[in-house]
């Protein structure tokens, strides 16, 4: 076979653990040895082993002579493991073929470097780019410091998120819906307003057939207005925080603190600053954000350019009035040229719907 093959495989396993590794990226690693598969793995969750160790470990003594596939450059650091590289080194593996260099300052090269004067053979880019979209979350909050951030919409053709008269069950369809569901389980954390808690009162949480990880809630609630009996704080099946304006005093703050699953966050200006607020949830480990509207909170993000992936779902409907809500609303951009560089990646249709995938250019 040739190397792409393998690291279709390889690429395979880290695209499917994506969303439980943070902060870490999701990595997959394949070893072959004379033409036959002899080990596997994926780094499953933070601070437990590396790829490169599961799928050496399974390889036992034919690591030797091995060629192992990795999707992102070993580490070289003493991060809460020890180096991916020496451990390669010491199996006495033959040669590395790597997707993706790591842009983690303490990785950039060194890995590479290390395998190289250790005398193995090592090849790079491999399906990079396939490798990068796997590790997308991971490298923007790396190089950025702050959360990836993923806006959902769905609206009619005429992209109205709901009648004037405030109805929105349901525009896009059951299967539509569904799909959505599977960003929850890929993102750390999912962000909504209070005014959809106070709307909807949904329970944010992944439904998806067969299991799927349930995000962090994140409520952007000024002055705290989140109703102590929404399924937000009643349901315990995922940690809830609810950010707040400065002056929130802190007797308000005390029946939510009953609550084990309920934080809250208090930011330091009146109204909530994104951009504090991304960095703030960078600093608790929070490399993804689905931000599910609504369409102020959606706006709040656009108004400061924190939006790296929009994901549209569009029901054959039109809904009309000038008054309808459409998916983003404040006060909007001010003129087409500081519109965000967004590029469509792909359009399919979803039950009746469609949905559209766009990216902001890579920064
Ligand atoms: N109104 C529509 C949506 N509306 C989504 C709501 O704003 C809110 O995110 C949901 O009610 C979430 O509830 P739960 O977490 O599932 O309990 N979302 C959609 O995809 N299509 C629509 O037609």
């Amino acid at each position: 076979m040739n190397d792409e093959y393998y690291m279709e495989f390889a690429l395979s396993l880290g695209k499917k653990i994506v969303g439980q590794t943070s902060p870490n990226p999701p990595v997959g690693a394949v070893v072959v040895n004379n033409g036959q598969i002899v080990g596997f793995g994926a780094h499953l969750k933070a601070g437990g082993p590396h790829a490169e160790v599961h799928a050496l470990n399974m390889a036992g003594e034919k690591a030797k002579g091995s060629t192992v596939y990795v999707t992102l450059e070993p580490c070289s650091h003493h991060g809460r493991t020890p180096p991916c590289a020496d451990l390669l080194i010491n199996k006495e593996v033959s040669r590395v073929v790597i997707a993706t260099t790591d842009p983690f300052e303490k990785v950039a090269g060194n890995g590479i470097k290390r395998l190289q004067e250790a005398g193995l053979e090592v090849e790079v880019g491999v399906l990079k780019e396939k490798a990068d979209e796997v590790n997308e979350q991971f490298f923007h909050y790396i190089k950025t410091k702050k959360p990836y951030v993923t806006l959902k919409s769905a609206t009619s053709l005429d992209g109205k998120i709901a009648t004037a008269s405030g109805e929105s069950k349901w525009i896009t369809s059951e299967e539509a819906r569904l799909d959505a569901h599977k960003y929850r389980h890929s993102h750390d954390a999912i962000l909504v307003g209070v005014n959809t808690v106070l709307k909807d009162d949904p329970s944010l949480t992944t439904r998806l057939p067969v299991e799927g990880k349930n995000p962090i809630r994140i409520i952007l609630d000024t002055n705290l207005r989140t109703p102590l009996h929404a399924k937000v704080m009643t349901q315990n099946d995922a940690n809830t925080w609810i950010v707040v304006g400065k002056s929130v005093r802190r007797e308000e703050k005390e029946a939510y603190l009953n609550y084990n699953h309920v934080e809250i966050i208090q930011l330091t200006n009146e109204t909530i600053n994104i951009s504090e607020l991304l960095h703030v949830l960078a600093e608790k480990s929070i490399m993804s954000v689905f931000v599910e509207g609504g369409a102020e909170v959606n706006g709040s993000f656009l108004k400061v350019g924190a939006v790296n992936q929009v994901i549209t779902y569009m029901a054959p409907k039109l809904i009309g009035g000038k008054n309808a809500p459409t998916a983003i609303g404040g006060a909007g951009i001010d003129s087409l040229e500081v519109a965000l560089p967004l590029q469509i990646i792909s359009i399919e249709k979803i039950g009746p719907d469609i949905k559209i995938i766009s990216r902001v250019e890579d920064d």
